[in-house]
């Protein structure tokens, strides 16, 4: 039903179906998809790399997030495609998460879509029966750091401008309990608490350190250091691997899809305040104001 609604957002935003099956398309040359979602195929290797094309700053913009979605179905379905890496198109900017804007001045039915669709991305992910491992070549915060926590691995490059992390609290906003069990089931629930109630955004080293990422390499290593790890990791048999996955993260999903209605209302609700609107408004202000 959430793939239904997904694919109605797509229609109206003008997106051809045709164009995004053949940008997820097994041939193994490099495809690009008209809109945000780049996918070269690996057909050979059963990999694809997924790289996301939303200038300037890859926000999950409603647009975005339903490509992002009906590709990772696409994958998923297509049996040739046993792993995925998630990367950015732009180095510098892996994604600045939630598109603001799509939070701010807008009615309760938008909101509600936009958290549906936000809700159905990391359901793909999170539960995904590929290896998804992400190449974090930029910045990550808030639901940028989400995508990539949803993976089964993160290599992230060592640039001090690239951190990551769950900053909700520092935009007035509070990030809603199946962004926080992502976390405390990557880092544990004492810096979980205190990366989230600080809104903690870790340079590579910290980031490391935490377990918020695997690994950290040279910028130009990123992408072959991805490939190296799902390599390894395709060496597992795929049923024993995809059974312990869902063993492990089958809870934490199924928290989600039972309140899954009531999530919706909650964020509408809370998003709707004059209170939090203002805080959104002079966080995207503040944004502007860095430029001049
Ligand atoms: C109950 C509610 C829970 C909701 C959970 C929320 C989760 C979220 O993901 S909220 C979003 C949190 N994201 C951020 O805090 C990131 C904010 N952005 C940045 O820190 C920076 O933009 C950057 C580090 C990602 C990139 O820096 P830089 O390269 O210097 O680019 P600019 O800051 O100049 O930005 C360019 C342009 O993009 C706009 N923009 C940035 N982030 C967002 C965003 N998340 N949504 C929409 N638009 C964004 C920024 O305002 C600039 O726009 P213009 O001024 O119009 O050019």
């Amino acid at each position: 039903m959430a793939l239904v609604a997904a694919r109605g957002t797509l229609l109206r935003a003008g997106v051809r179906l045709g164009t995004e099956a053949a940008a997820c398309g097994r041939n193994g040359t490099r495809r690009s998809a008209s809109h945000r979602v780049l996918v070269e195929p690996d057909a050979a290797a059963g990999i694809a790399t997924i790289k996301f094309k939303n200038p300037p700053v890859n926000s999950l913009t409603l647009e975005f997030l339903t490509e992002l979605i009906i590709c990772l179905e696409k994958l998923e379905n297509d049996k040739t495609f046993r792993g995925v890496i998630l990367t950015s198109n732009s180095p510098g900017i892996f994604s600045a998460g939630l598109d603001l804007r799509e939070m701010c001045g807008k009615n309760p039915a938008h909101y509600a879509e936009y958290w549906r669709a936000v809700q159905e991305l990391w359901l793909k992910l999170y539960v995904s029966n590929m290896i998804l491992v992400a190449a974090i070549n930029g910045a990550s915060p808030a639901g940028g750091c989400l995508m990539s926590l949803s993976c089964d691995y993160r290599v992230l490059a060592d640039n001090p401008r690239y951190k990551v992390g769950l900053n909700e609290t520092l935009l007035g906003i509070v990030a809603p309990f199946w962004f926080r069990d992502t976390l405390v089931n990557t880092i544990g629930h004492r810096a979980s608490e205190r990366a989230l109630q600080l809104g903690l955004l870790f340079p590579p080293a910290e980031a490391l350190q935490v377990g918020m990422v695997d690994q950290v390499v040279p910028e130009d290593q990123v992408h072959s250091t991805a490939l190296s790890v799902i390599t390894q990791w395709l060496a597992i048999p795929d049923h024993a691997r995809q059974l312990t996955k869902s063993m492990m993260r089958k809870a934490t999903t199924d928290n989600l899809i039972k309140q899954r209605e009531a999530d919706i209302q909650n964020f509408v609700s809370f998003i709707s305040r004059d209170s939090i609107q203002k805080s959104l408004q002079m966080y995207i202000e503040k944004l502007k104001q860095k430029k001049s």
